[in-house]
């Protein structure tokens, strides 16, 4: 049996799955956060339905433990603690390997790879790239590691699907030589998410990816927006870094570049001010106060104006963005929303769709209004674009990738 623990690592978090790959079946699923403060905390979920009963104990289907969690390599422990207490068992399935998402891969990885030194020396190099992103990714790795040491670790990287851009699409119209030296160019993010909602949407209209074009809505904490044309990512929000495109949680997407330029002569703000402010201080939580799209929402609907303006905000900019995937793509099949705004809120879908139906885009309220975990149809039946909810599994993805290369 072919078990592969994913670990998705975030700055003062971990996601994990437990999966077992040779049914593609969740054994486990977990997060650990608030690592470095005074009281962190682990959330354990074991879906019992799935699991054969001789794993099961008597332990609730969730268990959440708080307690101080300093350090990455602390909170592994925690992780294999709520296996040991709860199950499943990792002795009676013991893991094949551990796969890591990591999210700059730069231009150097585009395949899922197998960590060495040298690799863990260039995701290091990477982090000035993803500064929110691959310092952590890197920590995972050295934790898991050292849990785990016996057994091969792989590196997925967020960029690697979109290496098949075209230089018209990632190029920044700035001076070449300097690009070059620099490394600077769209890289795009969230790919591993982007590859598998397209491969599960040209499955859901039963037509063969390499004929669709589609556009893929990825609207989570950060949101990124991807051009795919069979199968081939060819457009992307997201650039250098996680922080162009759409308005997201707590990241500015878009911006003139003279708004920093103008802020530093003005009041003297660092660069390093001005990363934070972009990057952890702006979008809707900059806008309204909350980086949650529900607070946002329950906020609008209870008349507060800067919510109600965030909202717009956030909207404009991915209706600008669909636009503008439609123009570079002539015609579009599938538009599928998905990730923790894109599955859950239909306010969202509603309202960047709407006014569409010129464009061949119609849909129907009362399939998007539906409360469902499962992937669906929101479009009517005689909208031209069909319009998808397809909840996203970056850990089953990275999981898959990870077994074809060990
Ligand atoms: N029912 C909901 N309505 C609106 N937004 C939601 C809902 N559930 C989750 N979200 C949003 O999803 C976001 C998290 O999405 P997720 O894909 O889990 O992000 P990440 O993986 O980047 O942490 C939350 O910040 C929240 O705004
Ligand atoms: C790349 C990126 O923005 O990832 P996340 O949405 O997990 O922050
Ligand atoms: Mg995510």
């Amino acid at each position: 049996m072919s078990t592969i623990l994913v670990v998705n690592s975030g700055s003062s978090s971990f996601k994990y799955q437990l999966i077992d790959m040779d049914t593609e079946q969740m054994l486990a699923t977990g997060l650990v956060e608030r690592i470095g403060e005074s009281t962190g905390r682990s959330v354990h979920t074991i879906p019992w339905d799935a699991v054969p009963s001789v794993d099961r104990t008597d332990a609730p289907q969730t268990t959440e433990r708080d307690l101080p969690i300093p350090d990455h390599t602390a909170g592994f422990r925690v992780m294999l603690d709520a296996f040991e207490a709860h199950g499943p068992s990792l002795k009676r399935h013991p893991l094949r390997a551990v796969g890591h998402r990591v999210v700059h891969g730069g231009k150097r990885f585009f395949e899922p790879t197998l960590i060495t030194d040298l690799v863990k020396i260039n995701i290091e190099e990477l982090s000035e790239l993803a500064p929110l992103h691959n310092p952590a990714n890197l920590q995972g790795i050295e934790a898991a590691q050292k849990a785990f040491p016996d057994i091969p670790h792989v590196a997925v990287f967020d960029t690697a699907f979109h290496q098949t851009l075209s230089p018209a699409a990632y190029s920044y119209a700035i001076d070449t030589t300097l690009a070059d030296k620099h490394r600077l160019r769209k890289y795009g993010f969230h790919g591993t998410s982007h590859k598998f909602v397209s491969e599960q949407a040209a499955a859901f209209v039963g037509r063969p990816l390499g004929e669709l074009n589609q556009i893929v809505l990825h609207l989570g904490n950060g949101a990124s927006a991807t051009a795919v044309a069979g199968g081939r990512s060819v457009e992307t929000s997201m650039g250098l870094t996680p922080l162009e495109g759409l308005v997201m949680g707590t990241r500015s997407g878009d911006i003139d570049p003279a708004v920093l330029i103008h802020l530093h002569r003005r009041t003297g703000i660092s660069f390093d001010e001005l990363d934070t402010l972009l990057n952890r201080k702006s979008g809707l939580l900059g806008m309204s106060g909350a980086g949650d799209m529900r607070d946002v929402l329950e906020r609008s609907a209870g008349g507060d104006e800067k919510a109600s303006i965030a909202f717009d905000v956030y909207i404009h900019r991915l209706k600008g963005y669909i636009g503008n995937y439609l123009a570079q793509l002539g015609h579009v099949d599938v538009i599928s929303f998905t990730a923790g705004v894109g599955e859950n809120a239909a306010a969202v879908r509603k309202a960047a769709l709407s006014g569409l139906t010129r464009l061949g885009i119609r849909l129907s309220d009362e399939r998007n209004e539906e409360r469902s975990r499962d992937a669906r149809r929101i479009s009517a039946d005689d909208s031209d674009v069909t319009v998808l909810v397809i909840p996203t599994n970056e850990e089953l993805e990275i999981a898959r990738q990870t077994l074809s290369v060990v």
